[in-house]
């Protein structure tokens, strides 16, 4: 007899077509609290297990063949997730499954993978003004951002500027358990100088698996 597989869904259907419809139409949009807190606690103590063991490495800018160090542009420590080795927070990569089958369902966008590390900015770091598909290449579709900021405060810095296609420019801060996802073919961002050293957790929604980066 078959077994049945526990449902994983954490959101409801409807949950899920307001939040895509809103980032059709805006090309962006955060969420509060997206992360239960039993899973967002295990992210956090795995983050820094990871930083104290010295796993971070300097995040470097451009495509895969052609990437360069340039703190001048930005000047945060990174750390690529692997779905197998990271198994201690493999309740995450569901939560991501979920996220992408929604993002198939309702926006009939064609998801074959994603990518995603844990970031740390140093105090006094930023990340000048971007847009996270490369000039000449189309594969990340969707940027996803999960903030681990606990005790952020207005002063702190480290916001993320979104320069919405209408010129108006928009301020989110890096609180704690907001997710935020934007086109990254078409919003360009930048994360304003931070006071505090800032954690996230960063990612992409690719069109085409992630060992091909290199083609395309
Ligand atoms: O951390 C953020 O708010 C944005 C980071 C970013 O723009 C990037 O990694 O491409
Ligand atoms: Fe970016």
């Amino acid at each position: 007899m078959p077994t049945s597989t526990p449902s994983t869904t954490s959101f409801n259907k409807t949950q899920w077509n307001q939040w895509l419809d809103q980032l059709a139409e805006k090309e962006y949009i955060y969420i509060d609290s997206f992360i239960d807190d039993s899973l967002y606690q295990k992210i956090q103590h795995y983050f820094h297990t990871l930083y104290s063991e010295s796993e971070f490495t300097k995040a470097a800018i451009g495509p895969s063949k052609q990437q360069q160090i340039k703190s001048s542009i930005r000047g945060d420590f990174i750390y690529w997730l692997d779905r197998e080795k990271d198994s201690e927070i493999s309740a995450l990569f569901v939560l991501l499954e979920e996220l992408v089958d929604n993002l198939k369902q309702n926006l009939f966008l064609s998801i074959a993978d994603y990518e995603f590390h844990f970031a740390l900015y140093p105090a006094e770091t930023f990340y000048k003004k971007h847009l996270d598909q490369f000039q000449g290449q189309s594969n990340r579709l969707i940027s996803v951002l999960i903030y681990l900021n606990d005790h952020w405060q207005p002063g702190d810095g480290g916001e993320l500027k979104i320069y919405e296609p209408n010129g108006k420019e928009v301020l989110i801060e890096p609180l704690g358990n907001r997710l935020l996802m934007f086109k990254s073919d078409s919003v360009a961002h930048e994360v304003l100088l931070t006071h505090k050293s800032r954690k996230s957790l960063t990612g992409w929604l690719l069109q085409k698996p992630a060992s091909l980066n290199h083609l395309v």
